[in-house]
């Protein structure tokens, strides 16, 4: 990208202040450095993950990929480790999926707009944009289906394996990008657009067919026995539940801890752990048995979720911290025996 631009505003100049505690995220104007600094929905959150999540053209950057016909994309400027954030967004757009109207391009700031039409398709309308380059914005469970666009977070390739994960905020209205694995310096950041896991076949419709467009040849594309062990990941995710609410605990544990030996040995995002620890703890706290165990997958599940998001007010977190600590909150669980 040419020019720096502001962090709230997108607008590109070659004169942009410097946030006075990490000296690295850049703004226009006092108002953005305001607006930016805000925690809820609308604000950019830079209140909360000041000096932590990485900056653009500090810690990452966009730039050729050099592969023909794959654009742009994100590459690390210095090392990431496991769940550093890599860098937090708002969208400039979002909409109830699937209800783009054309006066929603109005609502993207003038100053976004030279962005906005660097993305591919370069020459595509604003629908063929918004199609090729928005993303989830989906809150909690049972939440309307939301979508959104970022103009950073959009210049990030695919891997059925990234090496990033991301999740929305919708408590903060933001996006966090997480670093899955360990990134080397130079490294391109990558996110699976899949969402969850689908069979190889499944993927290149979907990656091959309208808006992507593209064949897939990460690692995972590459090599049967790594696309397998993502396979089981998703036949052991589904295990867990099923044969726990068969009553049958014991065999459901093996499953999960079998799980969480993949995710080590696939380097998977700690968003998926602290997933994977909640529905064994849902497991486990149906029998008092089990009630020492549960305790424990309740404790990691916490951890990973405080780690991965580094938001104590986290709804998932806090959650799991009142499971944590309130005893009385177990009696929501049925207790057999
Ligand atoms: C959201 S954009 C990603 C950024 C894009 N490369 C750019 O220049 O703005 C998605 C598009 O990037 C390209 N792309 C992303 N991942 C790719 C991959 N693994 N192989 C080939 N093309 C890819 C495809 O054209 C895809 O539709």
């Amino acid at each position: 990208m040419e020019r720096p631009f502001c962090a709230f505003c997108y607008a590109s100049s070659d004169k942009l202040l410097k946030c006075g505690q990490c000296l690295q995220r850049l703004y226009c104007s006092a108002e953005c450095q305001r607006n930016d600094w805000k925690t809820k929905p609308g604000g950019g959150c830079h209140k909360l993950y000041c000096g932590i999540a990485g900056e653009i053209n500090v810690d990452y950057e966009i730039k050729d990929t050099g592969k023909d016909g794959v654009g742009v994309g994100v590459f690390a400027l210095r090392e990431f480790d496991k769940n550093d954030m890599i860098l937090t967004e708002r969208p400039i757009l979002k909409v109830v999926e699937r209800q783009l109207v054309s006066h929603n391009i109005n609502e993207i700031p003038k100053t976004a707009a030279p962005l906005f039409e660097s993305l591919l398709p370069v020459d595509g309308r604003f629908q063929q944009k918004w199609d090729k380059n928005a993303m989830d914005c989906t809150g909690e469970e049972d939440a309307k289906k939301e979508s959104g666009l970022f103009l950073v977070l959009s210049r990030i390739n695919h891997d059925c394996l990234g090496n990033a994960d991301h999740q929305y905020l919708a408590h903060r209205g933001i996006k966090i990008l997480v670093a899955a694995k360990h990134i080397p310096k130079g490294h391109e950041i990558t996110i699976s657009y899949l969402g969850s896991f689908k069979p190889k076949h499944e993927r290149n419709i979907r990656l091959l067919s309208y808006p992507f467009h593209f064949i897939c040849r990460c690692d995972v594309c590459t090599n049967d026995e790594l696309d397998q062990k993502l396979a089981r990941t998703k036949d052991l995710d589904r295990a867990i539940l099923t044969l726990g609410a068969k009553g049958k605990i014991e065999v459901a544990m093996r499953k999960g801890r079998a799980l969480l030996s993949l995710y080590e040995q696939l380097q998977q995002s700690t968003w998926l752990y602290q997933r994977t620890y909640y529905d064994l703890f849902q497991v486990a706290i149906t029998k008092k048995k089990y009630y020492k165990d549960a305790m424990h997958f309740m404790e990691k599940a916490h951890e990973a979720a405080l780690a991965y998001t580094q938001d104590p007010q986290h709804p998932q977190v806090l959650r799991l911290q009142e499971l944590l600590i309130s005893p009385e909150t177990h009696r929501n669980y049925r207790i057999i025996g």
